[in-house]
């Protein structure tokens, strides 16, 4: 497997197995003298931590990340910064089934079809508990953006169930367990997914990730452009089925005139009319807030038994038994906050190297 590496002046290479000793990250690329420590980045894993409510696998991960190299005297040196976090609840045992069994919509087919081995305890290398050392390296992107940088997000759709935009509250995001900017909600939400949970089922969600205090000019076109760069970053978290820049794919069904982010001058500095871009233009950065979406497709390991295949090509029925998130979109905020910080952390110093501060 060869491709474990992303970012350019930012490199995060992750590395792990879900049911192996510990998963971590390696961080090459980051500037020196950033303070930095432990309790900077573990606040943003808790967020993401299996096990804290009842619409989440009920896997237990303290997850306590450590610092092992590239920090010294509580500031970045500018080598190395590599993370290790323990994995400590592994139950190798739930997942004996799936050795010799596909997963139908898991990875565990074409990881055979490919490598021809493949670790099953937990989806080894496939499972998204990979995603932690993403969440680490997130927060390591986000001081080195620093304060004047903002990145958020937010549960948008639960299953068929939108939110009311107009009703969006950001302080609402951290006080209910599905990071949903809509209090009102919130009940609804808990009782569908707990109907879903109980029938052996999964639903999927989306998820908005909003980047405010981006300045103008990150991106390089073409073949870097900023927008290709959060897509290829969101599409590479696992269940993601479909990215969408700015309005999206709602802007086909526009007309020039609807679409049109009018420009003004306001006490002499440029003001925006609206957003439809998303915060970039060409490729580039326009300064507006970076605005992306991602929708995570319902988890595919589930109590309802599914047609599949043996390793040995004799059909039979799939029930993965287990810890399972019903919808594994929840999680995945704190997961796309973290891809859209390092993903800029990588554009800045791009932009930096090339036109200077
Ligand atoms: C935070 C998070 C947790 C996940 N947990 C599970 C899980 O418990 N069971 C499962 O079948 N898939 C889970 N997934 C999705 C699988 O990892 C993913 O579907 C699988 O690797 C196949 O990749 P693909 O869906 O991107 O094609 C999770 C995804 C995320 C983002």
């Amino acid at each position: 497997m060869s491709y474990n590496t992303f970012g350019h002046m930012f490199r995060v290479t992750t590395w792990g197995e879900s049911h192996g000793p510990a998963i971590g990250c390696v961080i090459d690329g980051c500037p020196p003298r950033i303070p930095l420590s432990e309790a900077d980045i573990q606040p943003f894993l808790d967020r993401r931590r299996p096990g804290q409510s009842a619409f989440t696998t009920q896997r237990q991960e303290p997850d306590q990340v450590r610092i092992l190299s590239g920090v010294f005297e509580g500031q970045t040196t500018g080598t190395p910064i590599s993370l290790i976090i323990e994995n400590t609840d592994q139950r190798s045992r739930d997942y004996g089934n799936i050795a010799q069994t596909y997963r139908p919509g898991h990875a565990d087919l074409v990881y055979d079809l490919k490598y021809g081995i493949r670790d099953y305890r937990g989806g080894g290398r496939s499972s998204a508990r990979e995603t932690a050392c993403r969440v680490a390296a997130g927060a390591v992107a986000r001081k080195v953006l620093g304060e004047g940088v903002c990145v958020r997000g937010a549960l948008v759709q639960l299953g068929a169930k939108d939110i009311d935009r107009t009703r969006w509250d950001w302080a609402e995001v951290e006080r209910n367990p599905f990071f949903s900017p809509d209090a009102a909600v919130v009940d609804d939400w808990a009782e569908y997914l707990a109907a879903i949970r109980k029938d052996g089922s999964s639903i999927g969600a989306v998820i908005e990730v909003v980047a405010q205090g981006v300045p103008a000019g990150l991106g390089a076109p073409i073949y870097g452009k900023l927008d290709a760069d959060i897509a290829a970053a969101f599409m590479s978290i696992n269940a993601v089925k479909g990215v969408e820049i700015g309005d999206g794919f709602a802007s086909a069904s526009l007309t020039g005139p609807e679409n049109a982010d009018a420009l003004f001058m306001r006490n002499g500095a440029l003001e925006f009319g609206s957003n439809h871009a998303g915060g970039v233009l060409g490729g580039i950065s326009s300064g507006q807030p970076v605005v992306a979406r991602f929708a995570v497709k319902p988890t595919s390991s589930m109590l309802t038994p599914v047609p599949s295949i043996t390793k040995d090509g004799v059909e039979t029925q799939v029930i993965t038994k287990g810890r399972h998130d019903p919808c594994v979109g929840i999680r995945a905020v704190p997961v796309g906050e973290a891809m859209m910080a390092c993903v800029l952390a990588d554009h800045l110093l791009r932009h930096r190297a090339q036109v200077g501060a």
